[in-house]
C-alpha cells in the first residue's frame, strides 16, 4: 500500500493541463471491440483503471500499437472470446468498474458477454439492474452465478431493437445498452438515457464508425441498427472531474492556477457551482484562470436561505465533485448543505476533515452541513487513509492547505483516476512525496 507525505501550506502557481477523461476513456476503450477495423484513440490518461482495461483488451487478443504516450491504435480483428471464461479475466475484470462495459460490445459482436462483479469505489450500493434489464429487452438471456464473488452471463442468438425506459439514468448502463443496440436488428429507443459528456462522446464516436444514433446529448436516444461498424479516430475530452478538483485545490491553497484547454462548453454547470461558493474563475479563451484568493464567501439563495449543493444526473451536478466541494467549503465564509443523493457511503470521509479541525455536521449518510472556518484557523495535518478516489483527492487538497505534515495511505485509490498527481502538482509548487 503506497502513501503520500504532504507538507501543507505551500501556495502553488502556474499552469496545469488536465488529463483525458477517466470515465470517457472506460467507455471508449470498450467500444473498440465493436469493429475489426483499426480504431485510434488519443488523449488516453495514464491511470490505473484505464491501464487495467487496456491490459484486459490485450488479453482478449486486441492488437495494440502505441503511437505516442497518449495515443494507441487498437485492432480487434481476432478476439479470443474463450478468454472471457478464464480465471485471469475474472480476476482482472473484477478490479475496476469500467470493465462492465465490455458486455455491450461483446454481446453486439460475438453474441455473448461475461463479467465478474465489477470493482470500483465502495461508495454505496452500485447495482447493475439497468444494464441487464436493457440487454434482456434487446432479447438477451441473463444469468448470475453467485459463486466465487459473482459472475454475470449474457447471451443472445439475435439482438432486436425495441423501446425501453431505463429504470434509472445510469451512466455505464446507458453506454452498455447503447453499444449492444448499435448492431441490433431494427430500431432501439432508449428513454431516460444518461447524457453525460462521456456518453455524448461515445455516441459521436459510434456515429463516426457508421452507427445511426439520434438524440445525442438528450435523454431520448434513437438507434437504428446497422450491419457492421468501421474504424475511426477519437480524442478524449479533458477530465471535467480533474478540472473541478484543480479549481478546488487552487481555492483551498490560495493559489493562482491556470487550467489549460478545458473545453469549457462541455463543463455544464460545474463552473457555476464553484462560483456560488465564492470562488473567482476567469475564462481566458479555453483556459480557466483562478486568481489567488485570500477568502471566498458561499452565496445564500435569493430568499436568504442556506445553499444546498446536490448531485443529479447530467446536466445536473456530478456526484464525483461533491467531495471536492465539501472540502473547499471548510475554509469558506458561510454555510452549505452537501446532499449526496446517489451514493450512501461517500460522505463518511468527513470524519478525517473533522479531525483536521473542520466544522462539519454529518446529518445522515447522504447529507453533511459544512460551517466554513473563513480561515480563522488552518486545518492541521494528520495521518489518514483514502477511502475512495474522490475522497482521496479531497483529503489531498485538505492536506495541502493544512498546517504541518499529513500522510495519506491507500493512494492506489487516487492513482485509479489521477495521472501522476504528485509529479504534476509538485511541478507547480506542491510538496508531496510518494512513500
Ligand atoms: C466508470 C464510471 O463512469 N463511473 C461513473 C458512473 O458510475 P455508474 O455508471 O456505475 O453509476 P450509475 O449512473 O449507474 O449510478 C450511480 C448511482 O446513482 C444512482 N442513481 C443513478 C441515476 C439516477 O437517475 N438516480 C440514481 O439514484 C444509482 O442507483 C447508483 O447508486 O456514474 C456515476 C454517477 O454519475 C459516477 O459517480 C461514476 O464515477
Ligand atoms: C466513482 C468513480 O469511479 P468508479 O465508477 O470507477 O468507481 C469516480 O470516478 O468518481
Amino acid at each position: 500500500m503506497a502513501s503520500f507525505k504532504i507538507t501543507g501550506g505551500r501556495r502553488l502557481q502556474g499552469e496545469i493541463i488536465p488529463q483525458g477523461a477517466k470515465n470517457e476513456a472506460l467507455q471508449i476503450l470498450c467500444a473498440v471491440l465493436l469493429t475489426k477495423e483499426p480504431v485510434t484513440i488519443h488523449n488516453i490518461p495514464h491511470i490505473r483503471d484505464v491501464n487495467q482495461l487496456i491490459d484486459l483488451l490485450d488479453d482478449l487478443g486486441v492488437r495494440l500499437t502505441r503511437l505516442s504516450d497518449s495515443s494507441i491504435r487498437f485492432e480487434a480483428d481476432q478476439v479470443a472470446i474463450d478468454h472471457l471464461e478464464s480465471d485471469s479475466f475474472r480476476q482482472k475484470a473484477a478490479a475496476l468498474r469500467g470493465s462492465v462495459m465490455l458486455l455491450g460490445p461483446m454481446l453486439a459482436r460475438f453474441r455473448k458477454g461475461r463479467i465478474p462483479r465489477p470493482g470500483g469505489d465502495k461508495i454505496g450500493r452500485r447495482r447493475l439492474d439497468t444494464h441487464f434489464l436493457g440487454f434482456e429487452k434487446l432479447g438477451a438471456t441473463f444469468s448470475y452465478d453467485g459463486e466465487d464473488g459473482g459472475f454475470y452471463r449474457v447471451d443472445a442468438a439475435n439482438l432486436k431493437g425495441t423501446y425501453m425506459l431505463l429504470d434509472e439514468a445510469s451512466v455505464t448502463g446507458t453506454a452498455n445498452v447503447l453499444m449492444a443496440a448499435v448492431m441490433a436488428e431494427g430500431t432501439t429507443t432508449i428513454y431516460n438515457a444518461a447524457c453525460e459528456p462521456y456518453l455524448q462522446q461515445l455516441c459521436a464516436m459510434l456515429n463516426r464508425m457508421g452507427a445511426k444514433i439520434g438524440g445525442v446529448g438528450s435523454n431520448l436516444l434513437t438507434i437504428e441498427g446497422v450491419e457492421e461498424l468501421h474504424g475511426t479516430e477519437h480524442t478524449m475530452l479533458p477530465d471535467m472531474i480533474e478540472i473541478g478538483s484543480f479549481i478546488g485545490l487552487a481555492a483551498m491553497t490560495q493559489s493562482e492556477i491556470t487550467i489549460k484547454n478545458c473545453q469549457i462548453p462541455m463543463l455544464g454547470i460545474i463552473p457555476d457551482v464553484f462560483k456560488r461558493l465564492g470562488i473567482q474563475l476567469e475564462f481566458r479563451g479555453d483556459d480557466i484562470f483562478i486568481p489567488a484568493q485570500e477568502r471566498y464567501s458561499i452565496e445564500n439563495y435569493l430568499d436568504g436561505s442556506t445553499l444546498t449543493v446536490a448531485d443529479a444526473p447530467w446536466p445536473g451536478f456530478t456526484p464525483d465533485l461533491l467531495s471536492i466541494v465539501l472540502v473547499i467549503a471548510t475554509q469558506a465564509q458561510g454555510t452549505v448543505l452537501i446532499h449526496q443523493k446517489m451514493f450512501e457511503s461517500r460522505l463518511f470521509f468527513v470524519d478525517k476533515l473533522i479531525e483536521m479541525g473542520a466544522q462539519i455536521i454529518l446529518c445522515d449518510p447522504h447529507r453533511a452541513t459544512v460551517i466554513g472556518l473563513n480561515r480563522s484557523t488552518q486545518l492541521r495535518g494528520i495521518r489518514m487513509t483514502s477511502p475512495d478516489i474522490r475522497a482521496g483527492v479531497s483529503l489531498l487538497i485538505a492536506a495541502m492547505s493544512a498546517r504541518g505534515t499529513s500522510i495519506i495511505d491507500n493512494i492506489e485509490q487516487i492513482d485509479r483516476g489521477y495521472q501522476n498527481i504528485d509529479g504534476r502538482l509538485n511541478a507547480i509548487g506542491a510538496e508531496i512525496i510518494r512513500l
